[in-house]
């Protein structure tokens, strides 16, 4: 009798602790140092909102608890890691937690690629990429050229102090790059491109507040001004690709809209997806470039190194082309920087549907796992003064000692990072190689340039430049 009492206080003392352990809202269901939820039903999204977003959040979050840290998504527990070390026993995974990204599909819709795992997303990556390979780029470089030499007519023009808004010009000219290299010439028109611009505008600006937790109700003015405009530019893409399927090009001049089209999507993913690769590839570059002209334009000594590379590889009056390109080394260098500095995309994820180890720990299976690229880019461990912009650090003698996964920009996990690295830094080359031959930078003094770090980073505010054609 009194065995089967202890069996039986021991087996409710089990039953209690093992349901402590796993109790939603409880940090230990896992050994990961990190934050206990700070609410039982936001966990720490509260505490995000005060860092100012969760890049900022993550900075602090390892600083305080290490390399891999905890903490409450709502009531998911989520892990980050924030070391090359510990990425690398990430590499391999392919599949994206959809909780981090659900704020965005208003817009992007719940059949972007975004969310697709599994064969799915591999099948799409598999049938996309290439429109994005070595071998297409070649076809972009003119594009790239003709766009960037307009801009600097533009600017030409512009009476010698005239204020220039650096980011809605740069914003502007990534948009047009992936527009007329991915979904053809209906986008030269300017009547197609400006309203699809506008509306665009329409639907981020509510997006922002949305990321903010500002939601509109459901009917409501503003939420009718969202689905209006997203409809006006699905109407566009839908436009464009009828043109497409009714006059389909020769297979060697096809672009990424025509892959779509041939590729008998339901309408609904070709409408995400199309829209969704739009949008990733202007929003990402665009600020790659004002931030590439803002560091240009408060470093006088990077700005003249690099005419003097320009000069020297092209001369006066030479093209980027894909024979040179490799030769503009020092301008790679300011991209890289660039991308790092400024943090231009400070985060991805993955999660696994399988319990794994990672440091040590176990990370539970579908706990969504944070790759803090940014925190990785920030670490003084690994780049000394690391708010400092200084392009030397990608000099070829400094680099070769660094982890290979610690300067990893555009993700690096399970043959799924960003499929537009190579379109990015070819047209960032070419429109900065045209505008960094003729011009001369300032910045319009009085500015303080805060970086607004969400998906992507921006300046919080607009950055205002001047520019002096030079000799
Ligand atoms: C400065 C430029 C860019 C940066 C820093 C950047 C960064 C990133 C990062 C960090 C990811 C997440 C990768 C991952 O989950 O491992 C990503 C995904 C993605 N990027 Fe980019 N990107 C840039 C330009 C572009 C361009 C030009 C395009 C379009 C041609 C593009 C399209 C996409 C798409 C569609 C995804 C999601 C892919 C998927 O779900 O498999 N990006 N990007």
């Amino acid at each position: 009798m009194l065995d089967y009492a202890i069996f039986a206080i021991t087996f409710v003392v089990f039953l209690i602790a093992t349901v402590l352990y796993l109790y939603p809202g409880s940090n230990k269901i896992t050994t990961i140092p990190g934050l206990e939820p700070s609410d039982p039903k936001d966990g720490n999204l509260g505490d995000m909102g005060r860092a100012g977003s969760l890049h900022e959040f993550l900075l602090k979050l390892h600083a305080e608890y290490g390399d891999i840290a905890s903490f409450w998504w709502g009531q998911q527990l989520v892990v980050s890691l924030g070391a090359p070390e510990l990425f690398k026993q990430h590499e391999r995974i392919f599949d994206r937690p959809t909780l981090l990204f659900k704020g965005f599909e208003p817009l992007i819709g719940s059949m972007s690629i975004q969310y697709a795992n599994g064969a799915d997303g591999r099948t799409r990556r598999k049938l996309y990429d290439p429109s994005y390979g070595h071998e297409a780029m070649k076809h972009y470089y003119s594009i790239f050229q003709e766009l960037g030499e307009e801009m600097a007519k533009k600017w030409e023009s512009m009476k010698g102090e005239q204020h220039i808004p650096l980011h809605a010009h740069m914003i502007g000219l990534a948009m047009k790059a992936i527009t007329r290299s991915s979904f053809g010439d209906s986008f030269k028109d300017e009547k197609e491109c400006l309203p699809f611009g506008r509306n665009y505008d329409i639907c981020w600006n509510d997006m922002e507040e949305r990321i903010k937790g500002s939601y509109p109700t459901e009917g409501s003015p503003r939420e009718k001004k969202f689905q209006e405009a997203l409809g006006k530019m699905h109407a566009t893409i839908g436009k464009v690709a009828k043109y497409r399927r009714d006059n389909p090009p020769p297979p060697q001049e096809q672009l990424f809209i025509d892959v779509l089209v041939e590729g008998d999507l339901p309408e609904e993913q070709l409408l995400s997806d199309a829209l969704g690769y739009m949008i990733a590839g202007f929003h990402t570059s665009g600020n790659l470039l004002t931030w590439a002209l803002y560091f240009i334009a408060t470093h006088e000594e990077v700005e003249e190194k690099l005419h003097q590379e320009l000069i020297d590889v092209l001369g006066e009056k030479e093209e980027v082309t894909p024979d040179n390109i490799s030769q503009l080394v020092y301008l790679r260098q300011i991209l890289d920087e660039t991308l790092r500095c400024a943090v231009v995309a400070p985060w991805g994820a993955r999660y696994m549907d399988l319990d794994a180890e990672i440091g040590g720990h176990v990370v539970p299976s579908k706990t969504p796992v944070i790759h803090a690229l940014g925190v990785v880019l920030q670490d003084e461990r690994i780049w000394p003064e690391p708010n400092k912009f200084d392009p030397e650090r990608f000099d070829a003698g400094n680099s070769k000692d660094r982890h290979k996964l610690a300067f990893q920009p555009f993700g690096f996990a399970g043959g799924r990072k960003c499929p537009g690295y190579r379109f990015s830094y070819v047209e960032t080359t070419v429109f900065l190689s045209i505008l960094c031959r003729q011009f001369k930078f300032h910045l319009v003094d009085g500015q303080v340039v805060k970086p607004s770090h969400g998906l992507v980073t921006r300046p919080a505010e607009e950055v205002w430049i001047t520019v002096t054609k030079r000799d």
